[in-house]
């Protein structure tokens, strides 16, 4: 079960801190170049210095969609694994059947995914029969557009984000469900963590995007258990030849912080 294994991992690195791997190409150290792969080289040596704060990681599938993006996923995620850290493929999936099912692969190699609950059950039914993996269901995204359809008051007087969180408690017969809710929105988030008293939720836009902390752990965590994500403001916390060391630092900083509110 992928929540027992992660609240191992919690209670082991005493942390809540998912470490976003997105390796934007922009920003990739310049003497990170001459490697074969890159991405790898990079997320091996931020893996190296971030793993004993880190509950999780967290690659964005948008930077490795490629052949090479692919084969450093698999070399991250092998590692990541050596180290026993769990890997969340934030990937934002969802389709209809034979291509969800498809999709749901993934999940041999990760061991949780994030998924799009716009196109209802059935195109979720191929992660959520995964009984060992972790499904996170967009629930309130933490972008300034999150509000344009997410917000919609539906005819039954709630929330369309309200809706996911109802229907995605139901979804939950395999213990393995949890929810997407930005830090950015402390009201919305408090909301959820009312409509799903149970599940535990990714919580992302703590740093870069000046998200709240305090109320990303307060309502982040189900019994203990939940992720608050940040991804540039760690990885990209230095430049150059010691772009990992400040890394560590940054994420031993997150991971202090967010301590203190658990
Ligand atoms: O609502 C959401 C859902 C996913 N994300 C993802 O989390 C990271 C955030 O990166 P930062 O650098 O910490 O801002 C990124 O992969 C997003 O796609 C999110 O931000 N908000």
């Amino acid at each position: 079960m992928f929540f027992e294994r992660l609240g191992a991992r919690i209670e082991t690195a005493d942390s809540v801190l998912s470490v976003g791997l997105d390796p934007d190409p922009d920003r990739l150290p310049d003497h990170l170049a001459d490697h074969d792969l890159p991405r790898w080289a990079w997320a091996r040596r931020i893996i190296d210095a971030t793993h004993e704060h880190a509950a999780c990681y967290k690659p964005n599938a948008a930077f490795y969609e490629d052949p090479d993006g692919w084969r450093a996923l698999r070399e991250l995620v092998a590692y990541a694994h050596g180290k026993d850290v769990p890997v969340l493929l934030d990937a934002k999936r969802a389709d209809i059947g034979n291509t969800a099912r498809q999709y749901a692969r993934v999940l041999d190699t990760v061991d949780a995914i994030t998924v799009n609950p716009y196109l209802g059950r059935d195109s979720l039914d191929p992660f959520l029969s995964r009984t060992d993996a972790g499904v996170f269901v967009l629930c309130r995204t933490s972008n300034p557009g999150g509000s344009d359809l997410q917000d919609l008051e539906l005819a039954t007087d709630e929330r369309l984000y309200e809706r996911v969180a109802r229907l995605a408690s139901g979804w939950n017969e395999h213990d393995n469900v949890g929810l997407v809710v930005g830090a950015t929105t402390p009201d919305e988030l408090e909301r959820v963590r009312e409509v799903a008293p149970d599940l535990p939720f990714l919580v992302p836009g703590v740093g870069a995007q000046g998200g709240d902390a305090e109320a990303a752990v307060e309502y982040g965590l189900a019994d203990g258990v939940g992720l608050v994500n940040s991804s540039r403001g760690i990885t990209f916390a230095g430049e150059g030849e010691d772009f990992a060391g400040a890394a560590g630092e940054a994420a031993k900083r997150l991971k202090r912080r967010l301590n203190e509110f658990r």
